[in-house]
């Protein structure tokens, strides 16, 4: 999927030659019937029509209307925001913020000098803080509609040829929507596991564990993933007994190794529990308490955990059901995720996908980078999206951010390289604020020290990864971000550490 920088170039040649203008970019669409049908002439016609208003439908929308095609979005949850806004990232971190300053306030504050008595948790009030913050943001989106001009189409939509779309609407009633291009960005939905039905309210997906109406005693989390870590850490922080159970021999099995290992470590200083190399094969809701049924998960003796609350986490489907792809012959891969090529086009012309619900990390900045691309190429300009420079970062306490390449993949492509650390102990700024858990590790190829992967665990990291996405994109050295300078005293100076210790040595450690 990645465009190599090859193409981009030969992308802004073109680009060059055929639309620029007066020194301001004009969009010429004069290539647009080598990437899709054209573009509407009929009033009731859209150029572009995009099923489903999630980050990757809603950006795709906007940026397709500031092209100057004519678009309309569908969505059927009657909000925009899709899964991130409604039920995922927002109300996640919202929940994770303020847990965390619950827990602050109590085990904390007080060696900050700041006495309290009594502090205490008002779910309700925390929940009704989290519904607030999804109800502003999707009120927005939809002001951005109309400052842009889509058209928003409230219902479920469902193919009746590669060019038209019958909705069933919220308010009732079918309508017919026609579009030249029509982009599917229909997401995904919770992975169920065999002989486990989720109620939502003893066995929750994420979307029961976001609106639970009692902290459970016990919550067990099936998938040690970044829900299962998330969510289990705020619930852990409100007083839930967590314990996680990992079918893989360590959590999130796509980290660097090293990091990860300090990370289990300081989610277990936290009190959750792990159990690794394991599998749960039957769940019991019989009785008052849910019992799990555990074994290895290479098979060997059983034993029984007990439960208030099971957590599913074990990953994520796309979602595809009921949109009529067998009617025009959309085809999709063994997962139900449907294929694409660098333009993110369907194998039916006319038809593009993005998001959840195409190969590649499932993360709300991936799905709306990929909007922008699908939409520009639909334009007949040239999209650029690259999956190895995607950042992704669990928003735990403390955070974990990457980019790049692990150090074990690095190992396995045989290539020469370097590792540069920096603890978080030796940065000033976070021993200022008695926040010093953490490190940051730059691997770098040993012969030209251009940057191969950076990861970070400290408090924001999912903020400090920026500067290193940026170096990654730029293809810079680890000498490159030593030499830059970096404000004092900030947590960012520990990237700035690192890569003083990849390429030489760093000072304060
Ligand atoms: C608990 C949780 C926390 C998460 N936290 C993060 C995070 O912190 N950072 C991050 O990057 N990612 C996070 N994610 C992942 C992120 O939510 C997804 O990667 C992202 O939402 C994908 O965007 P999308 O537009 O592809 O699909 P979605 O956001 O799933 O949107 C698809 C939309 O399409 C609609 N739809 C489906 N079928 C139809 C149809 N036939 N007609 C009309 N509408 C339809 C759906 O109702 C939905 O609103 C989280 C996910 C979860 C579950
Ligand atoms: N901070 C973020 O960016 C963020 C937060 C939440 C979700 N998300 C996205 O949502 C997606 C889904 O999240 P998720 O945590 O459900 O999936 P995940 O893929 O992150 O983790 C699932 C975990 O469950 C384990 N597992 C699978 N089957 C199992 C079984 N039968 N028993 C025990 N363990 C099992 C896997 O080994 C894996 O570690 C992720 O791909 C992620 O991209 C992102």
């Amino acid at each position: 999927m990645a465009m190599a920088n090859l193409a981009r170039k030969k992308a802004i040649n073109l680009f060059n030659n055929t639309v620029i203008s007066s020194g301001a970019l004009r969009y010429s669409y004069s290539l647009s019937s080598t990437f899709s049908r054209g573009f509407a002439s009929g009033s009731d016609e859209n150029d572009v029509v995009v099923i489903g208003g999630g980050p990757g439908g809603y950006v795709a929308a906007i940026k397709a209307a500031q092209l100057g095609l004519k678009t309309t979005c569908i969505e059927k949850r009657g909000a925009l925001g899709g899964t991130c806004l409604n039920v995922g990232c927002i109300p996640s971190k919202a929940l994770l913020h303020s847990s965390h300053m619950y827990h602050e306030a109590k085990t904390s504050f007080a060696k900050h000098g700041v006495k309290l008595d009594n502090v205490e948790i008002d779910l309700a009030a925390m929940m009704g803080q989290k519904d607030k913050a999804i109800s502003t943001l999707t009120k927005g989106i939809e002001g951005l509609f109309k400052k842009n001009k889509v058209t928003y189409v409230k219902g479920h939509g469902k193919f009746l040829s590669p060019s038209e779309i019958s909705v069933d609407t919220l308010e009732g009633g079918t309508t017919v929507v026609k579009g030249k291009n029509i982009i599917i960005a229909t997401g995904s939905d919770v992975k169920g596991l065999p002989g486990i039905t989720i109620d939502e309210k003893r066995i929750v997906s994420s979307t029961g564990a976001l609106s639970l109406t009692k902290i459970p005693k016990k919550l067990t989390v099936i998938g040690a993933g970044y829900i299962g870590l998330e969510m289990g850490s705020v619930w852990a922080r409100l007083g839930s007994e967590v314990t996680v159970v990992e079918f893989a021999p360590a959590i999130v099995p796509s980290m660097d190794g090293e990091i990860r290992k300090q990370f289990q470590r300081s989610l277990e200083k936290q009190k959750m529990k792990f159990m690794l190399n394991t599998k749960v094969v039957a769940v019991d809701t019989t009785t008052d308490v849910v019992k799990l049924t555990l074994e290895p998960s290479s098979g060997g003796d059983q034993s029984v955990l007990e439960a208030d609350v099971v957590l599913v986490s074990a990953g994520r489907n796309p979602f595809t059901s009921g949109l009529g792809l067998e009617t025009i012959g959309v085809e999709t891969d063994k997962i139900g995720r449907i294929p694409v090529d660098e333009r993110f086009a369907t194998n039916v012309n006319g038809v593009f996908a993005i998001g959840d619900v195409i190969p590649g990390p499932m993360l709300a900045h991936k799905a709306e980078e990929d909007g922008v691309a699908c939409v520009e190429f639909i334009a007949g300009l040239h999209g650029h999206v690259d999956y190895d420079k995607v950042p992704g970062v669990v928003y735990t306490h403390p955070e974990v951010a990457s980019v790049g390449k692990t150090e074990e993949q690095v190992k396995e492509m045989g290539i020469p390289y370097r590792v540069g650390k920096f603890p978080m102990l030796g940065n000033s700024r976070a021993k200022s604020i008695d926040d010093a858990e953490g490190v940051v590790k730059i691997i770098a190829e040993k012969e030209t020290d251009k940057i191969l992967g950076v990861h970070i665990m400290c408090s924001n990291a999912g903020e400090l990864i920026h500067e290193a996405a940026l170096a990654l994109t730029y293809g810079a050295s680890s000498e490159d971000i030593a030499r830059t300078c970096h404000a004092h005293p900030t947590l960012s100076e520990a990237v700035k550490e690192a890569a003083m210790a990849t390429y030489d040595k760093a000072i304060h450690i």
